[in-house]
């Protein structure tokens, strides 16, 4: 079968390490073309990689040269692109959140329902982390019994000055509210966002860390501690308790050494290194999947539901009281897909 043809909107971290998976690690798929309205950024990658630069995200989308997109841009950029794509009929993956609110991400899923074909897979890639894996493999065979508790821990080094308050919750949180889904196969009703004392070491003003609280659907709680000016590095852990046992993931068992006094291992400077096989396989099982005119992952629904959620935990975090999670009842939005 011929190579897809992808082309990618968004070159900066995350764009650039997905154009060199493409180019290197991906089977069956070739780039094409990158955009970005940094023309300078998107020049250099597209000179050491051999493609073409096309300025504007709409045109690469049109582009008859390009069969499937992948959409890096900042999350604010991903409802016109993630329209743009389905009007063309063109699969996408989009790096998460599915877009900034619920409102918006509702629309684009009922935009991909009209069509009738699933052209949409949103970039939550813990779902593809062998570690991740393990836990919903463990939890579902029910050797745990019923899982009653999740402890999170998402930890950034830095993030730019511009990543505030609000975006701690949209853009971080989201990974948590979208594996917490999923590793319960539940809805989350009820989010509380707590805001402790700031750290002193960020001069926007941001509320970081965060503590949030989850309400299942089931009764099940998660908790997350959310801390992107760690200044560590970067630290994704999460721990599931069940009736039977407890099960954690992200310890990071790399290398341990000792010498000169000291014993210990290296903590990842961020999710390039982290995540990088989790990244890996996404693509991978993208590329497969939009071959066959499928998508292998997290849908447009499952970008919505963390969207509904990141909302209302907006709602906590500038009230201060929990908020009740609104979401559009699935059978209304999808009335031909199954539960
Ligand atoms: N899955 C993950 O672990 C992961 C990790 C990092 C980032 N992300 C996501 O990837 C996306 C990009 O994040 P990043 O860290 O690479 O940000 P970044 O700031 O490093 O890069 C964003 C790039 O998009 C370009 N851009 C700005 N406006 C644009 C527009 N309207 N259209 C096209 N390009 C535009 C910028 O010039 C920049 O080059 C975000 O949605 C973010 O949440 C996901
Ligand atoms: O966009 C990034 C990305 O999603 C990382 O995986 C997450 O750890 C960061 O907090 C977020 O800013």
């Amino acid at each position: 079968m011929t190579d897809l043809r992808i082309g990618i909107i968004g070159v900066g971290l995350m764009g650039a390490d997905h154009a060199e998976r493409v180019v290197h690690q991906t089977s069956g798929a070739r780039l094409v073309a990158v955009s970005d309205p940094d023309s300078a950024r998107a020049s250099a990658l597209a000179d050491r990689l051999g493609v073409r630069t096309i300025d504007d995200p709409l045109a690469l989308i049109a582009d008859d040269e390009v069969d499937a997109v992948i959409v890096a841009s900042p999350g604010f950029a991903h409802a016109e692109q993630l329209h743009a794509c389905l009007d063309h009929g063109k699969p996408v993956l989009c790096e998460k959140p599915l877009t900034m609110d619920a409102e918006s991400s509702l629309r684009v899923v009922e935009a991909e329902h009209k069509l009738g074909r699933s052209l949409i897979q949103v970039g939550f890639m813990r779902r593809f982390d062998p570690e991740y894996a393990e836990l919903k493999k463990l939890l579902d065979s029910g050797d745990l019994g019923r899982t009653l508790l999740l402890h999170n821990v998402h930890r950034n080094k830095t993030v730019p000055e511009t990543f505030r308050s609000e975006m701690i919750v949209r853009d971080s949180l989201v990974h948590e509210v979208d594996v917490t889904r999923w590793l319960f196969g539940e809805e989350i009703t009820r989010i509380t966002v707590h805001a402790p004392t700031p750290t002193s070491l960020v001069a926007n003003g941001a509320l970081d860390p965060q503590f949030a609280v989850f309400e299942l659907a089931n009764g099940a709680i998660a908790d997350v501690e959310v801390f992107v000016n760690f200044q560590v590095g970067y630290e994704v852990r999460c721990e599931a308790v069940g009736e039977l046992g407890s099960a954690t993931i992200g310890l990071g068992s790399g290398v341990l050494t000792r010498a000169a006094g000291h014993w210990g291992g290296a903590v990842p400077d961020d999710f390039r290194q982290r995540f990088a096989l989790a990244y890996d396989i996404e693509v991978q099982r993208w590329v497969d999947a939009a071959k066959r005119g499928e998508i292998d992952g997290p849908s447009a629904w499952d970008g919505y539901a963390a969207a509904a959620v990141c909302t209302a935990g907006v709602e906590s975090l500038t009230t201060g009281r929990p908020i009740e999670v609104e979401m559009a009842r699935r059978g209304d939005v999808l009335p031909s897909v199954q539960p």
